[in-house]
């Protein structure tokens, strides 16, 4: 089998056509566009293609252990590539919940097995996600998984004097504490986001100070112990202000935002269809107009899917019992092209930024032989993916390859198509679909 993949005139993030030849796992050669040729290469046509570094989540449910019915690491990790990714970081909220070792080496062993792309369990801060015990944070360093992001995502470490120890516990490793920053006694029993729509809906209001105080607090704490935080999913324009205030001050600060805050408003609850209820709520145009703005003018570093996939019992019921989430694997590319690139407000040198460099750096995965979200450089890693930007899809959540179908993108027209994903060299999905792995 040959061992070498010719891409043919890709554009390596939207600059000129090239040749990338891809062998043994690296980014052998970059040679001007049809001069490349080796004898038995496969040669895959990418006129026309943009060629980005595979992309990196920090933050997908895989949902296994545990609720297998609604994805397993191998139905996630195939709509991970059919997205364009080579990497995903898998949240702990899994059941069992991922806070020792022996669970996070489990998600890291059968990511491996299935072979779509690297699986970094992220570990839980607290014991079970309850939010009062510390959970073995070094263990789960030193294990074979070698986690770096700990998160109790789902629910938020609300307790300060938690954060704090989590805070000064992941400085040992380099770790990182991602946030879901909502404010419990704030949100009790909300739906949706607090404003006008709530009002005249009549379901009870998430307000957006429920996550800017968690945010505040959270970067004072993070200044005080000298330690780094990320912001998970952040959807307000207050968050943004306060990143931004952050960072001037020179608090060790990242911030992400969904593909699904960066489209989607509030206003999609009127008909009480609960694919759009999520966590944190989608929000205003005002907070949509900022969100956008921050992440073109770097406050929020990162976009991250949050793909939280639930079975049709847990969605396909009245909007109070509903489970919150949305899929976003095999959407997020093209909503990131419609809202920033489309729109004039970043290239595709940025889109590389936001969806696969930054996220490797903040999951600390940039470096090592398996090392993610490098450039596309001579002697880097061959993880590549290609995108049409000027194809245009109507999402159908039934033909996606995530095991669930909570879309809230479903029945909408989207740029671009994944054509063929690359991890490390080995193709992962060619002509827009996943190539089955032989073991
Ligand atoms: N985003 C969501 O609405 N749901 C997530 C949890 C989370 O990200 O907070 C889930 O696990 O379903
Ligand atoms: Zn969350
Ligand atoms: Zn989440």
């Amino acid at each position: 089998m040959s061992t070498t993949t010719i891409l043919r005139g890709a554009r390596p993030t939207g600059g000129d056509p090239v040749d990338l030849v891809l062998r043994d796992g690296v980014i052998a050669e970059i040679l001007d566009e049809g001069t490349a040729s080796h004898e038995g290469a496969a040669v895959v046509d990418a006129t026309g293609l943009v060629a980005l570094p595979g992309l990196v989540d920090l933050h997908t449910h895989l949902r296994e252990p545990g609720r297998e019915d609604a994805e397993t690491i191998a139905s996630g990790t195939r709509a991970a590539a059919a997205g364009g990714f080579t990497a995903v970081h898998a949240m702990a909220n899994t059941t069992p919940v991922a806070d020792t070792a022996g669970v996070v080496e489990q998600v890291w062993r059968i990511g491996r097995d299935a072979g779509w792309v690297d699986v970094h369990p992220v570990g839980a801060v607290s014991v079970g996600l309850d939010g009062t015990q510390l959970a073995e944070l070094g263990a789960m360093a030193d294990s074979a998984a070698r986690v770096r992001v700990f998160s109790d995502d789902g629910k938020c470490v609300h307790d300060p004097i938690l954060m704090r120890r989590a805070l000064e516990y992941v400085k040992a490793f380099d770790g990182v504490v991602a946030q879901h920053a909502q404010e419990p006694r704030l949100t009790e029993g909300a739906q949706m986001n607090e404003g006008v729509v709530s009002a005249e809906i009549g379901l009870t209001g998430w307000p957006a100070v429920a996550e800017e105080a968690i945010i505040a607090r959270d970067v004072l704490l993070a200044e005080h112990v000298g330690s780094r935080l990320h912001v998970c999913h952040l959807s307000t324009a207050g968050s943004v202000d306060l990143v931004r205030w952050a960072k001037k001050r020179g608090v060790d600060v990242t911030a992400e935002v969904t593909p699904h805050h960066l489209l989607l408003t509030d206003d999609l609850a009127r008909d009480y269809d609960p694919t759009f209820k999520v966590n944190p709520p989608l929000r205003t145009a005002e907070d949509v107009e900022a969100v956008r703005a921050g992440l073109a003018d770097g406050t929020i570093d990162i976009v991250a899917t949050d793909h939280a996939p639930h079975t049709r019992e847990d969605k396909d019921c009245e909007w109070a019992a509903a489970a919150f989430g949305m899929t976003g694997l095999e959407t997020a590319l093209s909503v990131v092209q419609a809202t920033m690139v489309d729109t004039g407000r970043m290239n595709w040198a940025d889109v590389a930024r936001v969806l696969s460099a930054a996220p490797a750096r903040i999951g600390r995965i940039d470096s090592g032989d398996r090392a993610q979200g490098r450039p596309l450089a001579v002697g880097e890693p061959a993880n590549v993916v290609l995108v049409d930007p000027a194809a245009t899809r109507v999402v159908d959540g039934a033909e996606q390859a995530t095991a669930s179908t909570n879309t809230p993108f479903r029945g909408r027209e989207l740029p671009g198509r994944v054509v063929a994903t690359f991890l490390r060299g080995r193709a992962t999905v060619l002509d827009g679909s996943p190539v089955e792995v032989t073991a």
